[in-house]
This record gives C-alpha cells, structure tokens and sequence, in this order.
C-alpha cells in the first residue's frame, strides 16, 4: 500500500471534523447562521479591479504550516488584517484549519470584522455543510482545491457557494487538475506552486499553466512568492494576481512590506 500522502491524511481528519461539527449543528441551523451573516463582499470584483494598472494581493493571514512549522509567534489577526490593508492588499485569505495550519474559525471571524476586505476561508472544503458554515462565519470566498476533491464533490461546492452569493477560487497544480477544472464555471483559477506531496513551491508552475488555462479566467500565482521580481515574472505570463502568506508573515513591519511588494508593478502588455 503507498504511504498517505498530506492531502490523505488531511481529508481523514477533515471528514471526522466534519462529522463532529455536523452533530452540533444541524443542515438548518448552519443555514440559518448563513443568511443571518453580514453581506457578501464582492471577492473576485476587488481582485479584478486591483490587478488593472497594479497588482491584485489576496494576503493570508498564516500562522503555521505542514512544511514550515511555526511562522509567526506574534499572531493577532486583526492586526494582521488591518497591516494587510493599509499596505494595499485587495483581499485576505485567512486559514481556519486548525490541525495542520494552526487556524482557527475565529481568526477569520475577527480578521474580517476589522477591515472591509472581502476574506476567502482558506480551509479543506469537500461538503457542501462546509461552504454554508464557510458563509455564517462571514466568508466572501470559498477554495476548492482540484486536488482535494472528486468532480462531483467540486460541482457541489461550486452550486452552494454560487446559491450563498459567494465567489470560489479554483486551485489547480498540474496540467490534469486545470483540464478538470473546466468543468466548473467560477472565473478565479488560482495555480499552486507548492507540490503538495514535497512541500517545494516551482514558479515555473505558474509558468507552464497559466498559458494552457482559459483566457476567461482570472488567475492568481500562489505559494511561495516572496520579491516583487517574482511578481514582474508572473506578470509576463499574464498573472497579476497574487495569494502570498509566509513571506509576508515573516516580516516585523507586514504593512511596508505589503506596501513594497506591491510598489511599481510592471506594466500590463497584454
Ligand atoms: O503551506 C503549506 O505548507 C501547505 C501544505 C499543504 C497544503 C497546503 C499548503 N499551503 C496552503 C497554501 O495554499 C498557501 O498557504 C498559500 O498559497 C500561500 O503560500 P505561501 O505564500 O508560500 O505561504
């Protein structure tokens, strides 16, 4: 038998939590708590208009991860959110999973609460229970990640998150991930360039797919970006849309150095 890989062992604990939280609440009280949250922000909207003329940033808001550990001790995602935007970024990404990332359902709560950004929960979804509770806590935007999920599981994310209002950001990292990925209508295609079974995050990644991807779609290099040459080389294959956490994390001062990412971005030839 082959040894589990990462996302194996996250789906078994996701499909337990599930469960578990599902016991709690009911299908019609999630539901409820979902149409009693704030109004949807428009996530794809802001990503779009940012990366006309500049860069679109959605900043994450990441504590810890499977491959680095513990990346910032000094965790207050409020203050986050507000260093986030006042360094420029479009939109925040803030991870709830708690087992592997070391998130939690109430840093995005509060992340969201102290700024107006739309907020993209960035967590393992495989049940549409997932994207309502995604919706009550206040999210604008859901991740499907291509690999993490069957076809028939992606559809049913994307049917729930469209009958919530919300927008999804596809994620795909390889050439058979993007094909299935056509099979899903939401405009945001994200491509990941961390392999998720070694952890090494390959630019090139971005490279080779954002030309194969639909030019109806607007996508967005994540993982592993860190100087504003990353971003410029993106840019030259038409991504001008970012997800960047740790090496932003990793900085005293995240608001000048969101700010720095962002300055002089390269200007659109396409
Ligand atoms: O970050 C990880 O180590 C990781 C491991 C396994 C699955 C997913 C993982 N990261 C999720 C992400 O997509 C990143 O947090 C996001 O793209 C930002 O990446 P980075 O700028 O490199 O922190």
């Amino acid at each position: 038998m082959s040894t589990p890989t990462i996302l194996d062992r996250i789906r078994a604990y996701k499909l337990e939590e599930i469960a578990a939280r599902k016991e709690e609440r009911s299908q019609a009280e999630i539901e409820e708590a979902a149409r009693a949250a704030s109004a949807v922000r428009p996530f794809a909207g802001r990503l779009q208009q940012a990366s006309i003329g500049g860069y679109g940033l959605i900043a994450e808001i990441k504590r810890a991860s499977p491959s680095k550990g513990l990346i910032r001790a000094d965790f207050d995602p409020p203050v986050l959110a507000r260093a986030y935007a006042d360094g420029g970024a479009a939109c925040l990404s803030v991870l709830t999973d708690q087992p592997s990332f070391q998130g939690n359902d109430a840093f995005l709560v509060a992340a969201r609460e102290a700024v107006d950004l739309p907020v993209l929960r960035k967590d393992f979804l495989c049940d549409p229970w997932q994207v309502a509770e995604s919706r009550a806590l206040g999210a604008d935007c859901i991740l499907i990640i291509m690999a993490f999920v069957s076809d028939a599981q992606a559809l049913e994310l994307e049917s729930a998150a469209t009958d919530w209002g919300m927008d999804v950001l596809i994620e795909v990292h390889d050439q058979e991930e993007l094909d299935r990925a056509t099979l899903l209508k939401s405009r945001l295609l994200g491509i990941n360039n961390r392999d998720l079974n070694t952890f090494e995050t390959d630019l090139q990644t971005t490279r080779n797919l954002a030309r194969r991807a639909s030019e109806d779609r607007l996508l967005v290099s994540e993982s592993g970006l860190r100087l504003p040459a990353d971003l410029a080389d993106m840019a030259r294959y038409g991504v001008r849309s970012f997800l960047i956490g740790e090496s932003l994390m990793r900085h005293d001062d995240v608001a000048t150095a969101t700010r720095d990412l962002l300055a002089n971005p390269m200007v659109a030839t396409l």
